[in-house]
């Protein structure tokens, strides 16, 4: 409990999502980039808040996730952290700020928590960067990891099909699972694999796994909250259920606003001084 705790919700903390786990009791994680977004997602009840770095596609309109820089995540995450009463919140650490230099994975991650005051951080990888998560966990930071369609290298591979098909890949995807385990992960994203394999990873691991097109035989899902809410309607891919068709909302009020100025509607005697 916070010395300072100044609400009475319990928040929600990684002792909490392992004994969630435990008891079989699915975890619910969203995205969100900005102030406004986080405090619906966080009053509606989602268990996890992730700053992603999808922000990179979302917020600024970029292709891939490589162009964001930790200080654009810095400000995302700190625009999160003040709407957020109960979720846990995690942010990605974006590309370039942790792959093969431990260093830097632990000064990344130290600016991310004393700046933005996030609770833990999150990186893509297995024991290609073994020693920044190690070095990171030493600080105390708490680490998720996330495997199989790991978006910062995404012009490794040149597309964003289905990951660990074969044999050796989901052998390899397996026991990067258990090393992040090892190691002292928290808890791991399974991106874009078959279910069959998240299940077993799922049961192979203690520590929570969260699925992003995995299946529903792991221990919670994730989904981009602009997706699942039908803001962005180019992104269909087959693992994304639309809750909401937000784009249709939104373009009827804007387009409304737009015909009450035109006809001089608005503003009437009440909305005026
Ligand atoms: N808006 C958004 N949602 C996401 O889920 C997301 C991002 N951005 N940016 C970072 C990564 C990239 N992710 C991706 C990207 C592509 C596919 C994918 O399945 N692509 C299909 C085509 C999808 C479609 O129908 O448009 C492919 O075959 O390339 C999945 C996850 C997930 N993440
Ligand atoms: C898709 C999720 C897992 C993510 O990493 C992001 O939103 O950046
Ligand atoms: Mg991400």
């Amino acid at each position: 409990m916070s010395i300072h705790q100044s609400s009475n919700i319990k928040r929600i903390t990684t002792h909490i999502l392992q004994e969630m786990k435990n008891r079989g009791e699915k975890i619910s994680m969203l995205t969100a980039y900005d102030f406004s977004m986080a405090g619906i997602v966080d009053a509606a009840g989602t268990d996890i808040i992730l700053v992603g770095d999808s922000a990179s596609n979302v917020m600024a309109g970029h292709e891939t996730t490589l162009p964001i820089t930790l200080d654009q995540m810095i400000y995302h995450a700190t625009s999160v952290v003040r709407a957020v009463k109960r979720a846990f919140v995690v942010v990605d650490i974006p590309f370039g700020s942790y792959q093969g230099n431990s260093s830097e994975a632990l000064r990344s991650a130290i600016r991310i928590m004393k700046e933005s005051g996030a609770h833990a951080v999150k990186v893509e990888g297995g024991s290609e960067i073994k020693e920044s998560v190690v070095r990171i966990l030493s600080a105390g930071v708490p680490v998720m990891g996330h495997l199989g369609l790991t978006p910062q290298s995404i012009y490794k591979f040149g597309t964003y099909t289905v990951r660990a098909k074969e044999e050796a890949e989901a052998q390899k995807l397996l026991e990067d699972a258990k090393l992040l385990e090892a190691c002292g992960c928290f808890a791991i994203i399974l991106e874009k694999i078959p279910a069959t394999l998240a299940k077993k990873v799922a049961e192979s691991v203690t520590i929570p796994v969260i699925g992003i097109g995995a299946g529903g035989d792991v221990d919670g899902q994730v989904l981009v909250v602009h997706d699942m809410l039908g803001i962005n309607q180019e992104f269909k891919p087959r693992f994304l259920r639309q809750y909401a068709n937000l784009q249709e909302v939104m373009t009827g009020a804007v387009q409304n606003y737009i015909s009450d100025v035109k006809s001089r509607s608005f503003p009437n005697e009440n909305e005026s001084y």
